[in-house]
């Protein structure tokens, strides 16, 4: 060996060194020239890194504000190697998101495929193509108001349960931790309204799955250094994808917990549960189907562990910010509450579902007479998506309002920008709810519930399009129920002058960096 090294004299080691550097430095910036070629501006990128070292240090939301405002509608970035546009302009996302659909079906995950696992590979959320198309189709029709009124009882008890925490928390005069208790809430839901574990009795279980959420959805340093690698070298994905699956033990936990329960109830009869287990269970058949238009088994408990997953920080993130809006906005928390009455009956004494009957005066029917509540909800989410950014890819070269997009090139939807531009959404830094309410909009799209705002490419927080999110009429009707029966019986009273919201992330939901402090007041009942 060493007579190798001796082999060669220093200049040669020097015309080594420098040949393996311009390699190197070729392929960390082979890809950078895309954008540059096709006349789009956009920020200069560094070797391997692209534009990732910038939207880590700004945050994606900031990051993208910033470079629209220097560059312009249409932004040519780089993540790592890859070439990605963050689109500005809300005609541009409409023909991308929902009429040229057909091209960007995929999100073109920033999570390379070596890094997914038995459940996350063949959730909705990642599957692409026709793949796609086929689980959507099985998966919608337990979405719908018909199935969602089913679960109104099961919701109604943990919006008790959130109720009586809260009423409890007033008679201390203590601020409470607000994101905390939400947390809790959107727990019980999922599990019962997936699962039929009954909110009253779930504590176990509510452990475990808190336990085991954070380490699916909230990637470790090390995990993420592990994808920035293989941002940079693709090629060694399935190495670093190895070394960084950390989540073993807590997707073991999903998959043994929620194969045991559908294992027990294989042969009851339909109707039994009416959850969402049941729900899929009954597109559920034996792997080898040939139409394949049920779920296999696996499929099944791929689905079910997501939508614990998705259905869960995502609503108790809105429920905290609007929390802390409505303790520091009285006058549109009594309007909220005026509404609740007139609408819902100001008589406390009727609210059946304390006294545990199946029939609670809160249901699915009951929330939609809530306008303005629906209104403080959008407005909530406008000010503060809970994912700032999503994407999708070209399948095929495509060239939209004169410009060109590549095969094979992502698109970041900027929610956060769109959701803050002025010429949209005038004065966007003021919580504003009647912006959403119908008499105060123009060139507004209006929902099928006859609500504004959703369906537009204007208010991106759940996505529009074919690919929006499958979970938002559950994720609408769980906030604004519990919403209802909260303000009903409390007041948030105040919340200290500036919580920090987290920034932004790369992948997964953002944690809040400290828990965000409401303090509450029992209501005077008359
Ligand atoms: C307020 C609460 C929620 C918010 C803000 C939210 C937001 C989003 C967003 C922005 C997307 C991406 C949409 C796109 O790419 O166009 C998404 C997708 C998704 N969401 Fe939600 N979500 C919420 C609640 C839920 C709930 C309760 C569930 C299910 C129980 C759920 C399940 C999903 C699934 C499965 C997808 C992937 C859909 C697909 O790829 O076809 N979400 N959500």
């Amino acid at each position: 060996m060493m007579d190798v090294l001796y082999f060669f004299d220093v200049p040669v080691w020097i015309l080594l060194a420098v040949t393996l550097v311009t390699l190197l430095y070729i392929y960390g910036t082979q890809t950078h020239s895309v954008w540059r070629k096709l006349g789009i501006p956009g920020p200069r990128p560094l070797p391997f890194l692209g534009n990732a070292h910038e939207i880590r240090r700004l945050g994606m939301a900031e990051a993208f504000r910033q470079w629209g405002e220097r560059y312009g509608p249409v932004v040519g970035v780089f993540f790592m190697r890859r070439p990605m546009l963050v689109i500005n302009d809300v005609n541009m996302l409409k023909q991308i998101l929902i009429t040229d659909f057909h091209n960007f079906t995929n999100r073109g995950s920033p999570i390379p495929k070596a890094f997914m696992d038995d459940v996350f590979g063949n959730c909705l959320l990642f599957v692409e193509g026709e793949e796609w198309k086929r689980l959507r189709g099985i998966l919608s029709p337990i979405f719908t108001s018909a199935r969602l009124r089913e679960k109104s009882v099961l919701i109604n008890k943990a919006c008790n349960k959130t109720v009586g925490t809260l009423l409890d928390a007033s008679h201390q005069r203590e601020r409470v931790p607000i994101d905390v208790i939400f947390r809790k809430f959107t727990i019980d839901v999922i599990l019962s309204s997936l699962l039929s574990i009954d909110p009253d009795g779930n504590a176990a279980a509510t452990e475990l799955f808190q336990q085991h959420v954070p380490k699916m959805i909230r990637p470790s340093p090390w995990r993420l250094k592990m994808f920035l690698l293989s941002g940079m070298f693709p090629f060694l994905s399935p190495v670093l994808g190895k070394l960084a699956d950390e989540s073993q033990d807590a997707r073991e936990f999903y998959i043994s917990f929620i194969s045991q329960i559908a294992e027990k109830r294989r042969g009851a009869p339909e109707g039994t549960y009416k959850d969402f287990l049941e729900n899929m269970a009954e597109a559920e058949i034996d792997d080898c189907a040939e139409s394949r238009t049920k779920l296999t088994f696996k499929e099944l408990v791929s689905q079910a562990s997501l939508f614990f997953l998705a259905g869960n920080d995502t609503s108790s993130f809105v429920l905290t910010v609007l929390a802390y809006l409505l303790a520091r906005h009285q006058d549109i928390q009594d309007r909220l509450v005026a509404e609740i009455k007139r609408e819902l009956g100001s008589d406390l004494s009727e609210d059946t579902s304390f006294k545990g009957k199946t029939t609670p005066l809160l249901n699915y029917d009951s929330i939609q007479k809530l306008h303005f509540m629906k209104a403080c909800v959008l407005e909530a989410l406008r000010l503060h998506p809970v994912i700032s950014v999503f994407t999708r890819q070209a399948l095929e070269s495509t060239e939209i309002s004169g410009y060109p997009i590549p095969a094979g090139a992502g698109v970041y939807v900027p929610v956060k920008s769109v959701c803050s531009d002025p010429d949209l959404y005038p004065e966007p830094e003021l919580f504003k709810p009647e912006r959403f309410l119908k008499d105060h909009l123009e060139n507004q799209v209006t929902d099928p519930a006859g609500g504004v705002g959703l369906g537009s490419s204007m208010f991106l927080p759940f996505g529009v399009g074919p690919r929006n999110c499958i979970g938002m009429r559950l994720g609408l009707f769980q906030v604004m129920m519990v919403m209802a029966a909260v303000l009903r019986k409390v007041r948030f009273v105040s919340a200290p002058g500036e919580f920090k919201l987290p920034r932004a992330v790369m992948f997964g939901i953002p944690p809040f960096s400290e828990p965000v402090m409401v303090e509450v007041e029992a209501r005077e009942e008359h």
